[in-house]
């Protein structure tokens, strides 16, 4: 499992290109047939994928953790992004269309992850932060995510919030996490941006097309950074860092955040005047 640090502002600050790409951009994400995780001490979040290409996979453990399995004493949330997949839950099948999700708490012993077709195998992104109580396994399908569209066209950052695991939704310890869907024409996401002190978040960027990328923007309101962002990739952004993006072409992104609270709505607004 790769490990990132935890860094503060005034050392972000000073980091070249190269440099910031190796503390915050997750780029060996949707391997075929290969677990990849990342740990960021912000938080505790590990982020990761499957892609089951060829056979069944059964989630395995990790030294770093100390633990007899992945979820002894962790939640778990994961979303498809490719074809039609399953999900086998200490024996229990949970089937994912695209845009599916499944929450996976505490206690869970067994996790396998297999695709219906190996044409379109199932891509699988997950997030795992620590947790100190036991949840229901709970299936969120897309429609059932609060869709709610906000922003315009004539700014360019129309798009729609699917909110899957959060305090009015699948019930976790501290883990929220859902997807944005940037419409046809509109680019910019989480724009005006916010921070929030109490909570690290991790981006995912997906459906972003072939030749397109994403200026990922992190660091504090005054002090901006970015990070260019290709498809598949993941960044992380510091309690502290505002996380938004500019894409050359409309994307979607998963949203992942741990900390002090559930409340989706949880968010310092940054006014544009205020950004530098
Ligand atoms: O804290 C919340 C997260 O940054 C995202 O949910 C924001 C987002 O999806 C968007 O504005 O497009
Ligand atoms: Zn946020």
């Amino acid at each position: 499992m790769n490990q990132r640090y935890a860094q503060g502002p005034k050392e972000v600050a000073g980091l070249n290109t190269a440099e910031l790409r190796e503390n915050f951009l997750v780029d060996d994400l949707m391997q075929n047939d290969q677990f990849n995780f990342t740990y960021s001490h912000f938080d505790r979040a590990i982020v990761g994928s499957i892609v089951p290409a060829s056979k069944e996979l059964e989630l395995p453990t990790y030294d770093n953790l100390r633990s007899d399995y992945f979820l002894e004493r962790r939640e778990l949330g994961v979303i498809n992004v490719g074809g039609n997949g399953e999900i086998v839950v200490d024996g229990t099948a949970y089937s994912l269309t695209k845009l599916d999700a499944l929450y996976i708490g505490k206690g869970a012993k067994s996790v396998k992850f297999k695709s219906l077709s190996a044409d379109s195998p199932a891509m699988f992104y997950m997030y795992s932060v620590p947790a100190h109580k036991e949840f229901p396994v709970q299936l969120v399908k897309k429609e059932d995510a609060f869709p709610t569209t906000i922003g315009s066209k004539a700014t360019a950052n129309e798009r729609t919030i699917y909110k899957y695991i959060h305090l009015e939704g699948a019930k976790s310890c501290q883990l929220v996490m859902g997807l944005t869907v940037l419409h046809e024409g509109s680019v910019w996401n989480t724009m005006p941006s916010h921070v929030h002190d109490r909570r690290s978040e991790i981006y995912f960027y997906f459906d972003v097309p072939d030749n397109q990328v994403v200026f990922h923007m992190m660091g504090q309101p005054q002090e901006t950074r970015h990070l260019i962002m290709h498809n598949h990739q993941a960044v992380i952004s510091p309690p502290w860092s505002i996380h938004s993006g500019g894409g050359t072409a409309n994307y979607g992104f998963i949203w992942s955040m741990s900390g002090e609270n559930l409340v989706y709505s949880d968010m310092d607004a940054v006014a544009m005047r205020d950004l530098r």
